[in-house]
């Protein structure tokens, strides 16, 4: 029964890996009319289905991040499913002056900037014993000082004098200890604690910064590394309260709630969306140890 009520609530993640087939709506069809959103990671995973949500939703997107073919390609999807503009952009949100250019071209290609979501990251298993002093360096570089350097540059160049809307792409690991996530888990909660900080200080300019906090979510990288496909495999995610992991568009609405007016009230808020994951004591700890410890090479 619980199953069926739970499946009966799931929205659509047909299609390719890109783009949905199907979509039904949730919310307004021009919620973001004519808006224009820069999403860091928004050439694969949530990104780009946070990327289609909003551009079906009447918004321009740009999506930035390191690799211009993947993101050219996408945009080319994107813009076929939903009728909108969208521009590559090449950044590396740990090189600033990557991202100054990729904002200033922003300005001068769309007049405007109203939405920033932070979605990239960097994410593998590894114990914390064996990550080097730069694995983790690496980790904390993308996802956090990624974050401030992004929010810091659009701030500047167009947020502090007009408004505007920042979504961080959190996780629920950063609310409890994880095996062999320590660089991530340490990462987001970084990430949470720049939330509140930047809604306090930002909220005057009428800047809102909100996240979203994932749990496992199917059909993206981040769940490969963490080997989701094995935990489905082994009905593992029966221990999550809602029995199965989210998909790309169920995070895709919670941060085109966050983006919009409908949250218009909302600032500093963490809108956790994992099933009720992070609640249980049941865990993953032992199969993630096991995974670690039966392979030779890295996830
Ligand atoms: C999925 C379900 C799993 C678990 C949950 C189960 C149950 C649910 C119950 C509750 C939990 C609730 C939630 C948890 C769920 C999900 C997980 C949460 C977060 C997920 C986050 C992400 O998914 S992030 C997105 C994933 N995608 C990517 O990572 C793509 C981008 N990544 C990269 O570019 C690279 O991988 C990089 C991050 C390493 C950066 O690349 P680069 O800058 O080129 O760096 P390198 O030079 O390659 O490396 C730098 C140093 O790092 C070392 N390194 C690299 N890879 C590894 C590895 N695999 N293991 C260890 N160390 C590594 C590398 O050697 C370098 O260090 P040196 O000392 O050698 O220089
Ligand atoms: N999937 C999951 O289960 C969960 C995911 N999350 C979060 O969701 C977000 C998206 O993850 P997911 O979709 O799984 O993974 P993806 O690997 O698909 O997304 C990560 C994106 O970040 C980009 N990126 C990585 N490093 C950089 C960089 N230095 N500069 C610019 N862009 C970069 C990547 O593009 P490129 O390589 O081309 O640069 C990629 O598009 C992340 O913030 C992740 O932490 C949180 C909890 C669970």
């Amino acid at each position: 029964m619980a199953e069926a009520k739970a499946k009966q609530e799931l929205p659509e993640d047909v299609g390719s890996d890109d783009c949905l087939t199907s979509y039904t709506y949730i919310y307004s069809p021009d919620l973001l009319k004519d808006q224009v959103a820069f999403i860091t990671g928004g050439g694969s995973g949530i990104g780009l289905r946070i990327a289609e949500v909003f551009m079906r939703h009447g918004c321009d997107t740009v999506i930035a991040s390191r690799n211009l073919d993947k993101l050219k390609e996408a945009a080319k999807k994107l813009c076929a499913a939903s009728g909108r503009r969208c521009l590559p952009v090449c950044i590396d949100v740990r090189q600033p002056e990557s991202i100054v250019a990729a904002v200033d071209e922003t300005i001068k290609q769309f007049g405007h900037i109203d939405i920033l979501i932070n979605n990239a990251a960097g994410n593998f298993i590894c114990p914390a014993s064996a990550l080097s002093f730069n694995a983790f360096r690496t980790v904390m570089e993308i996802d956090t000082m990624g974050t401030f350097n992004t929010s810091k540059v659009v701030y500047e160049k167009w947020f502090k004098d007009h408004g505007g809307n920042i979504v961080n792409i959190s996780a629920t690991l950063a609310y409890r200890g994880q095996a062999l996530q320590v660089h991530a888990g340490s990462a987001k909660a970084a990430n949470d604690a720049m939330t509140k900080h930047l809604a306090v200080e930002w909220g005057p300019n009428g800047v809102r910064v909100n996240a979203v906090a994932p749990g496992p979510i199917s059909g993206t990288e981040g769940f490969r590394r963490l080997g989701g496909s094995h935990m489905e495999a082994t009905e593992s995610f029966r221990s999550i309260p809602l029995q199965r992991a989210g998909n790309k568009t169920e995070m895709a609405h919670c941060t085109l709630f966050l983006a919009s007016r409908a949250s218009s009230y909302m600032t500093g808020a963490i809108m956790v969306a994992d099933g009720g994951a992070w609640l249980t004591s049941a865990n993953d700890v032992s199969m993630l140890l096991g995974i670690a410890s039966s392979k030779s090479a890295r996830l």
